[in-house]
Parts: structure tokens; C-alpha cells; sequence
């Protein structure tokens, strides 16, 4: 049974900072048809590989990426809150059989998940969705990051093992290509930011708009031209898309978190989801890149690029 893939940028500001009619139907009219792809393909199981951004892991236990066999969305930036469905059997199965890998996956019978998996799932299924998955957090925000190495052998560890089970298993990575929008760092954190790095779990609705208003504004900045924020930048990520599509996920393995941030900006790292599901896509062979598209979104923050794929027969 084949399994399929589809990678897509998020952003919260989708729909409160919106782009020029022009761009944004584009967009929109790609999303319909990754939603067609989604409906052809008439997915058993979606494994979804997708970061946090400090409102559902915090530093109080911050793992490298943690598998959810059970979940909740906590509702950030108009995303539905509550629990996820969750296939708990399928989500253990994967946890003992990437241990048995060698990969010390963290476990979450409760994984708190925000717009990172959430606004994905929204994209492709709608807002009330009821169709079983697998989330799998994957850090991209909470520095230091591990090699790339990691993500890519987690990835095809959870490859390997959904192909055994002969089910048609959808794979999403979500996050951004080039951006850098102001999620706090721990590295530059006040003593006050720094308690709700550590321990920031349902924050008073004020606290939580007021975070939002923050990044509301800063996409306003952005798109009218501030240069105070790292710029999208184009050429990296037609290079990030070009190794996914030229099937050289282990290239990725050289790329350093360095080389990311000063090329993509720190969010860069949510690239991580994407190398995670290609590297899931790959174990079966070889896999056919069906769609692509890009925008560099200023309104959003974010280089915004969608693709899907599907392995070949
Ligand atoms: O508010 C946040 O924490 C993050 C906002 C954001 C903005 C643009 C692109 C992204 O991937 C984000 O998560
Ligand atoms: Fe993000």
C-alpha cells in the first residue's frame, strides 16, 4: 500500500495579516488542491510531524521530539481547542518501534499541541476533523537542537514501520521554510519571559493576546518593509524544496543549525517536520513529487511552500 506526503508552511497571521488578493488566492487554490490529493488518497492513518512554539512544550521537559498517544489542542490563534483523535494503538506501536530503532523518542499519552500541528490539520481535514492520527511533536524553537542527522533516522524509522502495516498512511511535515518571527528565545530571555519558557501552560487569555498582538504587529512591520527582522529569503528555500524533490533527504543531514539560522532565520528549524516526513516517505523506494508551490509571504512572516508527494507503485 502506497503512503503519500504532503509538507506545507503554517502561519498564524493566515487570515488576520493577509497578503495581496492576487497571492492569496493562489494560495488558497493550492490548498484546494492538496485537498484533493488528501480526499484521492483516502488516508487509514496521518502521522503529522509538527513543532511547538512554547504553548504546549516548555523547557520544564523540553524533548528532541515526542510522539502523542493522546493529544490536545490547546487553541492558540483561533485553532480549535480539545482533544485530537488520536490512534493510540498506532501512536504506541510507533514509540516501541522507534525505540527498538535505537531512537529515544519521548512519549506523551497527553501531548499539548498548538498552531504548529493544529493549523495543518485544519488546512487539509477542516475544523472539526474526527479522522485517526499520530502526532509527533518535533523541537524546531527550543535551542540547542540536535543534529539533523536524528530527524532524518527518526523519520524513516516510523517509515519502515507504517509500511509494515500495509495501511494507506498519510505523512505531514508542517512548518515554515526562511522566517523569523519573534518567538522568545531562551537565550535572551528576561527572568519573566524565562518562567513561561519553562512553565507557560494555560496562560491567562490577556497574556496569550498580548502575545499574539505582538506577532500581529510585527507582521504589519515586516510587510511594510522593516528591515529590524531577518529578511524570507527565496534562494534557500528553492534549495531546501530542490532536495526534496530531487529525493536527497540525507543531504540534510549536513545542514547545521547554524547554517539555518543565518540563511533561514531562527524559525528555520521547523524545517525539521519536513526532512522527518520525506525521510518517512523514503524507506518504501522511490516517491514521485506530484506539487509544489512557494510564496515569500511578508503579510505572514514566512516563506510559504506546500508539497506532496506519493511513493511510486
Ligand atoms: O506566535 C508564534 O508563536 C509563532 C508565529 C509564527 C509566525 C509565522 C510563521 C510561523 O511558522 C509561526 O509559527
Ligand atoms: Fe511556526
Amino acid at each position: 500500500m502506497p503512503l503519500a506526503l504532503c509538507t506545507l508552511s503554517h502561519s498564524p497571521l493566515y487570515g488576520i495579516n493577509d497578503p495581496d488578493p492576487s497571492v492569496l488566492n493562489a494560495v488558497d487554490a493550492a490548498f484546494d488542491r492538496v485537498r484533493t490529493f488528501v480526499e484521492d488518497f483516502d488516508p487509514e492513518l496521518t502521522i503529522v510531524f509538527g513543532p511547538d512554539h512554547y504553548n504546549g512544550v516548555f523547557y520544564d521537559m523540553m524533548p528532541a521530539f515526542c510522539i502523542g498517544s493522546g493529544a490536545r489542542a490547546v487553541g492558540d490563534w483561533g485553532t480549535e481547542p480539545g482533544p485530537l483523535p488520536v490512534d493510540r494503538t498506532a501512536a504506541r506501536r510507533l514509540v516501541s518501534a522507534v525505540l527498538d530503532d535505537g531512537i529515544d523518542v519521548a512519549q506523551s499519552e497527553e501531548l499539548h499541541v498548538d498552531h504548529g500541528i493544529a493549523q495543518p490539520l485544519e488546512f487539509l481535514f477542516g475544523k472539526r476533523y474526527s479522522n485517526p492520527l499520530v502526532p509527533v511533536f518535533v523541537n524546531a524553537v527550543g535551542l540547542p537542537l540536535g543534529p539533523m542527522q536524528r530527524i532524518r533516522l527518526l523519520g524513516e524509522s516510523i517509515g519502515r514501520e507504517i509500511e509494515s502495516w500495509n495501511k494507506r498512511v498519510l505523512i505531514v511535515g508542517s512548518g515554515g521554510l526562511s522566517h523569523d518571527p519573534p518567538v522568545p528565545r531562551l537565550d535572551e530571555a528576561t527572568p519573566e519571559v524565562l518562567a513561561r519558557l519553562i512553565d507557560g501552560r494555560n496562560p491567562s487569555p490577556e497574556l496569550r493576546a498580548e502575545r499574539q498582538r505582538r506577532v500581529i504587529e510585527a507582521g504589519k512591520a515586516h510587510a511594510a518593509g522593516d528591515t529590524s527582522f531577518q529578511q524570507i529569503n527565496p534562494d534557500f528555500d528553492a534549495r531546501i524544496m530542490n532536495t526534496f524533490a530531487d529525493s536527497a533527504v540525507s543531504e540534510t543531514d549536513s545542514w547545521t543549525t547554524d547554517w539555518m539560522e543565518k540563511n533561514g532565520g531562527h524559525s528555520a528549524h521547523e524545517i525539521r517536520s519536513w526532512v522527518a516526513a520525506f525521510a518517512a516517505l523514503s524507506t518504501g523506494g522511490s516517491y514521485t513529487v506530484t506539487n509544489r508551490w512557494y510564496w515569500p509571504v511578508q503579510e505572514w512572516m514566512t516563506g510559504f511552500g506546500m508539497m506532496t508527494a506519493i511513493q511510486e507503485a
